[in-house]
């Protein structure tokens, strides 16, 4: 869904990385950010036991994930390296993001196997491109909607781990559905 937000995004996230250019940052520095950041977060929500101060890195370091291609475009280096690199370091921050829960007090079992749904909403794009299928902005929860969803329960946590539990079923609900969406989408393109 959120793809869908990427040309309005444009307005504001095309400033901010033609100002980068400028200063000298690159799309893979940025993106290698994005992971540090992620790294970061990590650590504080481990040392500190509460999201609270781990949704700001987390936020930055999507904003970091949006402005890296950006940068690669206006600097008219994109290519097939920074989207390589950009992909994978995605599924390490996807890993870190949603590991985190199991320092909040969520079922650790649960949050592995919601780290494997979102691996393989994302391993079901990477198949289905490479057999020609578009799968971009196909399923109900993309990488977009994951993050927002993951910064909503770690910001409500401290404040109703109630509520942030019914977040939690929710995003696992929602990301099994779009493994059956995108598992449906390639199946049904070719011949069986
Ligand atoms: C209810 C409240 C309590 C709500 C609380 C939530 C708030 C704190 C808001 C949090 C916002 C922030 C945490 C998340 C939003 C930013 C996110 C949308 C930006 C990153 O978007 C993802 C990025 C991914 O696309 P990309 O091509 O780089 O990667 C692909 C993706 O990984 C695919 O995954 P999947 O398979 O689809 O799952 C892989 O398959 C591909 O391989 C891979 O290439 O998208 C980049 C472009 C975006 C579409 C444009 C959106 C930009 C944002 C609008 C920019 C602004 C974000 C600010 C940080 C928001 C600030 C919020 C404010 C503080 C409230
Ligand atoms: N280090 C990078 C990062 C990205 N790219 C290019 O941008 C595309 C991803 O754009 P997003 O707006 O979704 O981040 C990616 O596919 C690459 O083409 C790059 O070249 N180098
Ligand atoms: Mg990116
Ligand atoms: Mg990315």
């Amino acid at each position: 869904m959120i793809t869908r937000l990427r040309k309005e995004s444009k307005k504001l996230i095309s400033p901010i990385a033609s100002a980068l250019i400028r200063v000298g940052f690159t799309a893979n520095a940025m993106t290698l950010t994005g992971l540090a950041l992620a790294v970061v977060f990590l650590l504080v929500v481990w040392a500190t036991r509460n999201a609270f101060y781990g949704v700001a890195l987390l936020i930055v370091s999507s904003l970091a994930d949006a402005l890296d291609g950006e940068i690669a475009r206006l600097s008219g280096k994109a290519g097939p390296f920074g989207s390589f690199l950009d992909s994978s370091l995605d599924r390490i921050e996807d890993t870190i993001f949603i590991s985190s829960f199991a320092l909040l007090g969520f079922q650790p079992l649960l949050v592995s196997l919601l780290v494997g749904l979102s691996l393989s909403i994302s391993y079901l794009r990477a198949k289905a491109e490479s057999l020609g299928v578009k799968a971009e902005g196909k399923g109900i929860i993309e990488r977009g909607e994951r993050l927002i969803f993951v910064a909503a329960i770690l910001l409500v946590s401290p404040l109703s781990f109630e509520v942030a539990t019914v977040l939690f079923y929710a995003l696992f609900v929602l990301s099994a559905v779009t493994v059956v969406q995108r598992f449906l989408l390639v199946s049904s393109a070719f011949p069986k």
